[in-house]
């Protein structure tokens, strides 16, 4: 089952499942995603705590309208399958795999979730936040194509990164930043850039928004609730954009050239390949509108 590829996934907020305040701030944010986190961000002091707590949340009125993703420590490790028990129970809209390395990791998540008879609509998301992950994004990413796969979205972990490789900034991640996006657009997924951990830097961030989405990245993965008007400016399209696509999608709309496969507009040329990226942007123009944006 393909779902639509261009959902909304400008802004997609972590929130620590122990923490008690931020999950239930998390309902009244406008942001198009939150991660709930079970892992890093929890110690392991309060991994059954949050669980607890998210359970709680997630089955109650206040549970928030976006789209709805859970975290989940690794499936083989100490605390994988109660994390992955705790997240089936919530019915997410997808579940997260922290440290993916392989096909492997989807496939037996994947696989745990037909045990469960988990219903084909919860996805799966993987973070590419390893060496290994990084060498085998494109066979991670070729899940991407196999319409009975749940692979959804490929979410950039930016501090493991900077951890298992050593490097001394984020400069020198981009070249691999690229390959996460590359391996995306091979397997029809999302891809979500690392966090900024500098929440307070506003400007800062914004700056590193406009970069991610010059790389080619859908969204960014954020936080703190400050940094969600800035990533959903970023990530949407200018009014400058719009007008583009709307006298491309007006000229091709002509009768002269309705059968035309390259025509000229405003002084440049222009194929259907163009209009195509063109729809795709007054499609997205129309979902932010309707979100009241
Ligand atoms: C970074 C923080 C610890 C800062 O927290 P704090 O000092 O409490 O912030 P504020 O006082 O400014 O908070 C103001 C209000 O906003 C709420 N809040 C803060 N953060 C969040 C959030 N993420 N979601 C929802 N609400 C949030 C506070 O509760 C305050 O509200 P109120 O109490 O009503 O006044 C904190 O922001 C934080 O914990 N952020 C998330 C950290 C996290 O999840 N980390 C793990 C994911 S990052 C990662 O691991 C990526 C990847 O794996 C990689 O390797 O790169
Ligand atoms: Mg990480």
């Amino acid at each position: 089952m393909h779902e639509p590829l261009q959902r909304l996934r400008r802004s997609v907020l972590y929130v620590p499942a122990d923490n008690e305040r931020a999950v239930a701030k998390s309902a009244t944010l406008s942001c198009d995603a939150i991660i709930f986190d079970l892992e890093d961000a929890v110690s392991p002091d309060t991994k059954g705590e949050a669980r607890e707590q998210l359970r709680a949340f997630l089955q109650s009125t206040s549970r928030p309208k976006c789209e709805i993703v859970i975290r989940i420590n690794p499936l083989a490790g100490e605390w994988g399958t109660e994390d992955f028990l705790t997240a089936r129970a919530c019915h997410p809209d997808a579940i997260l795999l922290p440290k993916v390395e392989g096909p492997r990791d989807i496939l037996d998540a994947d696989a745990a979730l037909d045990e469960t008879d988990a219903p084909r609509s919860i996805r799966l998301w993987a973070m590419i936040e390893t060496p290994r992950g990084l060498l085998n994004a494109g066979s991670i990413a070729e899940l991407g194509r196999d319409p009975a796969a749940r692979l959804s979205c490929l979410v950039a972990g930016t501090n493991d990164l900077v951890k298992e490789t050593r490097v001394a900034s984020r400069d020198y991640l981009t070249p691999w930043l690229l390959q996460i996006v590359l391996a995306a657009r091979a397997g029809n997924l999302t891809a979500l850039d690392g966090v900024w951990n500098a929440f307070r830097e506003t400007e800062a961030f914004a700056r590193e928004c406009a970069r991610a989405r010059a790389m080619g990245f859908d969204g960014k993965t954020l936080i703190h609730p400050v940094q969600i008007a800035p990533a959903n400016a970023a990530f949407s399209p200018t009014s400058e954009e719009i007008a583009e696509a709307q006298a491309i999608v007006a000229a091709f709309a002509k009768p002269e050239n309705r059968f035309a496969g390259v025509i000229s507009v405003e002084g440049r040329m222009v194929e259907r390949l163009h209009l195509e990226h063109a729809e795709a942007l007054l499609k997205k123009a129309r979902e932010i509108k309707e979100k009241g944006e």
